[in-house]
């Protein structure tokens, strides 16, 4: 069998907030690697550091220490990062929250749709991809309804929809399920299992919910910034 490449590749990260006596040390010398089509739990107690990887993961934050790489770029290497973040995160990342963070005054197709825009493509092209990505989670039938409208499977499933419209590698979710009942967040795993088979993607999904631990296909444990 070829050996897999990872998709993300972290060695040595570590970050920290604040100074002196204020200083918290969030993240210690975390080696990590992620590989294309798996789904990974990351778990930890609260305040040990797991939003501050998924950040990290996520180019939202740059660490103070370490080198990461994604798809094979270099993105971190010590102090000194020429990467640009936020193509980065545009072109390769999806992310999905508790909450969904759905924009309240866009319907569902345009809550995916402007993802797009923002990326460059046009107002049509964008929302006939929305349409194609309501249809592949299967809650096209909510495109013109508001966030208010929808209950929290199909606004869970709408962000998943503008989670993947990049096509990204990487998908990163905090705590997707954690405001769903166990059948939906079932369903929820099975779409991120779905998009991690077919489209080679990485899942990441921060969680403490237990109902889902078996959907894992490894779990990373995090206690007091430190990958165990
Ligand atoms: N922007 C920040 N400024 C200062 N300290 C921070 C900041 N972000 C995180 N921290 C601290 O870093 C540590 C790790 O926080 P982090 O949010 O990564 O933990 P977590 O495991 O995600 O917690 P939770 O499960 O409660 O969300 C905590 O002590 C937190 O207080």
């Amino acid at each position: 069998m070829t050996p897999r490449a990872p998709l993300a590749e972290l060695s040595g990260i570590s970050k920290h907030f604040g100074e002196g006596e204020t200083r918290v040390d969030a993240l210690r010398d975390v080696t990590l690697s992620l590989y294309p089509s798996e789904v990974v739990g990351l778990l930890g107690p609260s305040g040990s550091g797991k939003s501050t990887l998924l950040n990290i993961i996520g180019c939202v934050i740059e660490p103070n220490q370490g080198r990461m790489a994604l798809d094979g770029k270099l993105v971190f290497d010590g102090r000194s990062s020429g990467a640009d973040l936020r193509r980065l995160r545009l072109d390769k990342i999806g992310f999905i929250f508790q909450f969904h963070n759905l924009l309240p005054f866009l319907n569902s197709r345009d809550n995916v749709a402007v993802v797009l825009e923002l990326a460059g493509q046009s107002r049509s092209a964008a929302r006939q991809r929305a349409d194609e990505l309501l249809d592949y989670l299967e809650v096209s039938n909510r495109a013109l309804a508001s966030p208010s409208q929808l209950s929290g499977g199909e606004a869970q499933r709408v962000a998943i929809a503008r989670a993947l419209a990049n096509h990204p590698r990487l998908i990163l979710a905090d705590e997707p399920t954690a405001a769903l009942d166990s059948q939906r967040a079932g369903i929820v795993m099975d779409l991120l299992r779905k998009v991690a088979t077919e489209q080679s993607a990485t899942v990441l999904v921060v969680s403490h919910d237990e109902k889902i631990f078996d959907r894992f296909d490894r779990m990373l444990h995090v206690r007091d910034g430190v990958l165990g």
